[in-house]
């Protein structure tokens, strides 16, 4: 076999291989040999380069910090020096470099030179500096994403330790950011994010650090030397920059956000535990009616834990189903018969019971709990419905509200069916109540839930109208049978001209778009007065009678009632 001549073998690699770059200095960084590659890459010939100083390749910062000396030392040292930075070629321009120097000994063991090959990488640096970039970036607004937010939290929770600084953690949700995606969609909804995180970003100071968490919530670090009140102030003008109408494919939205405040070390002095104490302070400003901050305060502490005991009982009631239900009738005056008795969740025999029932479902509704109360409200309505009919009282419907996460249970068309059968009921004699909100969610869900319980026969009731969007063109899209006015409409009537207008109008478009019109809350003679003179003629409220025990309700059913007694008498029946 014959062997390689070693200088054939330097003759090829210098004067063939063009990929990567091989060259030779000696002690001082003079250039003693330049191949074919190296001219490739950096654009300067072997003339050009031989005899000049190695540091020509090196950019003015790496020789202002003298690297070519120090990398030739650690050659020296260890046996190799890795090149991995930018270099400039004669153009000017930089690529990225991957290279090794190594020394090059004599006989005697001394270093004499060094021999560098490296190659030219940008392309795969830049390639690898975007996976890293997006890898802490949220992709929808630019922000930091919420590791690089937890890795910052943790880095300047130690700053603020080492240099006796507070931190500031605001936490801010945009408020009922789910009404900006139902009613202009999910596009609509994401420029609205888009826009917010720049006008969150605008606000912050150059070393504060801003995030989307997730959803349309964001986050901000302020590393502060003064009180720990410094948060308030731009929290102020965050809530100030956000309530500024946004312009969204040339129609205005208006939205507004709540905001969380916890200080390090005041409240808390660990990184998560900040993060906790400010989700506390966030949850307390949406409480308090949002578009306003709150401080983190031990009280909240309190309240958590109440929170959670709440939570708990509700699992266990609902685990349970230790609910019971009471009726309030829905009076047709103009001949004194009852429509329907609308079925009302109550809680007996729990320390929930003490809050308002909209609290609790609410809770339910957050915890994902509805649609198992919703399921046995269903059922147990359906179970009274049929004791009534059996003892007697004929064209008596039922109303039962319901929400969206119960209607898209997947079983839940063929669970109502099994409840009618197992009652011998008809989808006729049901009555579904849901607010325009939980109507447009289902609607948007695209399930078909709504068109396929209006025409199997169910009457859809929106409920509280007038207190969400009443949007028209809703009105007339969604699959609805009735609605529902809100009480709060009745408030002002027949006193204030305006209410009168409105009522006025509402039922007027509710007649023309051939929906039944329902007044809740009707409490007084004049307010009754009026809404039948408006031609609003289906009343429910405590002027007739409140919410009733399965047997009281039997009662009234049972009472045959002449339209102008029910206003002369106005009992009020609390149950
Ligand atoms: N357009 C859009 N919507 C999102 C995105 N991420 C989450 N959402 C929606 O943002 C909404 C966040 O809702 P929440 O914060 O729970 O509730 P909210 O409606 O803002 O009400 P409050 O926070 O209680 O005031 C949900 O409806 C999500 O589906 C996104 O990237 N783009």
């Amino acid at each position: 076999m014959h062997s390689l001549d070693p200088g054939l073998l330097v003759r090829h690699l210098y004067g063939t291989v063009s990929d990567f770059a091989l060259m030779t200095t000696n002690l001082d960084g003079t250039v003693t040999s330049w191949g074919a590659g190296a001219t490739s890459i950096f654009g300067f010939s072997a003339d050009e380069m031989i005899g000049s100083n190695i540091a020509a390749v090196f950019t003015p910062e790496d020789i202002a910090a003298e690297v070519p000396q120090r990398e030739r030392e650690v050659a020296t040292r260890s046996g190799r020096a890795v090149d991995f930075r930018w270099h400039t070629r004669k153009s000017g321009s930089r690529f990225w470099a991957d290279g090794i120097l190594t020394p090059i000994r004599d006989y005697t063991d001394q270093v004499v030179g060094y021999l560098k090959i490296l190659r030219d990488i940008t392309d795969q640096k830049r390639a690898d500096d975007e996976m890293r970039r997006l890898a802490t970036m949220d992709t929808l607004t630019g922000l930091s994403n919420r590791a690089t937010f937890e890795r910052h939290r943790e880095e300047m929770i130690a700053l603020a330790s080492r240099n006796r600084q507070t931190l500031q953690l605001l936490l801010i949700d945009l408020d009922r950011f789910k009404e900006v995606n139902d009613t202009l969609g999910h596009d609509a909804g994401d420029r609205v994010l888009h826009e917010a995180a720049a006008r969150i970003d605008k606000t912050r100071r150059g070393s504060d650090v801003v995030a989307r968490l997730g959803g349309d919530e964001f986050a901000m670090l302020q590393l502060s030397p003064g009180a720990d009140t410094a948060g308030g102030v731009v929290a102020e003008k965050l809530l100030d920059v956000l309530s500024k109408p946004f312009l969204i494919a040339g129609r205005e939205v208006h939205i507004s956000a709540s905001i969380g405040i916890a200080v390090y070390p005041s409240d808390a002095i660990d990184s998560d535990e900040l993060s906790k104490k400010a989700d506390l302070a966030l949850y307390q400003a949406k409480a308090e009616g949002r578009n306003c901050f709150h401080y983190f305060t031990p009280a909240l502490d309190c309240a958590a834990h109440q929170r959670n005991s709440d939570l708990a009982e509700l699992r266990r009631i609902t685990r349970e189903k230790s609910f019971a239900l009471v009726y309030q009738p829905i009076v047709d005056m103009r001949s004194g018969s009852t429509i329907a008795m609308e079925a009302l969740l109550r809680l007996p025999n729990s320390p929930l019971a003490a809050y308002p029932v909209n609290e609790v479902i609410e809770l339910a509704k957050e915890k994902g709990l509805i649609a198992d109360i919703g399921k046995w409200v269903f059922s147990e309505s359906c179970r009274q419905l049929h004791r009534w009919r059996s003892a007697g009282i004929g064209q008596i419907n039922i109303a039962i509200n319901t929400c969206a996460p119960e209607l898209l249970r997947p079983d839940y068309l063929s669970a109502i069916a099994t409840n009618l059968e197992q009652f011998s009921l008809a989808p006729a004699d049901i009555a579904l109540e849901l607010t325009e909100h939980e109507a447009i969610e289902a609607d948007r869900s695209r399930s078909g839930v709504l068109e396929s319980l209006r025409s199997q026969g169910f009457s859809i009731v929106l409920d509280d109208f007038g207190t969400g969007y009443s949007s028209l063109s809703y009105l007339r899209s969604l699959p609805v049978t009735s609605l529902k006015l809100d009480q709060s409409f009745l408030h002002e009537i027949p006193h204030h001209p305006d209410a009168n207008a409105v009522t006025r109008a509402v039922v007027a478009l509710a007649h023309e778009l051939r929906l039944n019109v329902t007044a809740e809350g009707v409490e007084r003679i004049e307010q009754a007065k009026f809404l039948l003179d408006v031609d609003c003629t289906a009343f429910q409220g405590y002027l007739l009678a409140g919410p009733l025990e399965a047997d009281a309700a039997l009662e009234w059913l049972s009472q045959v009632r002449q339209p102008a007694a029910l206003l002369d008498i106005a009992p009020r029946v609390d149950g």
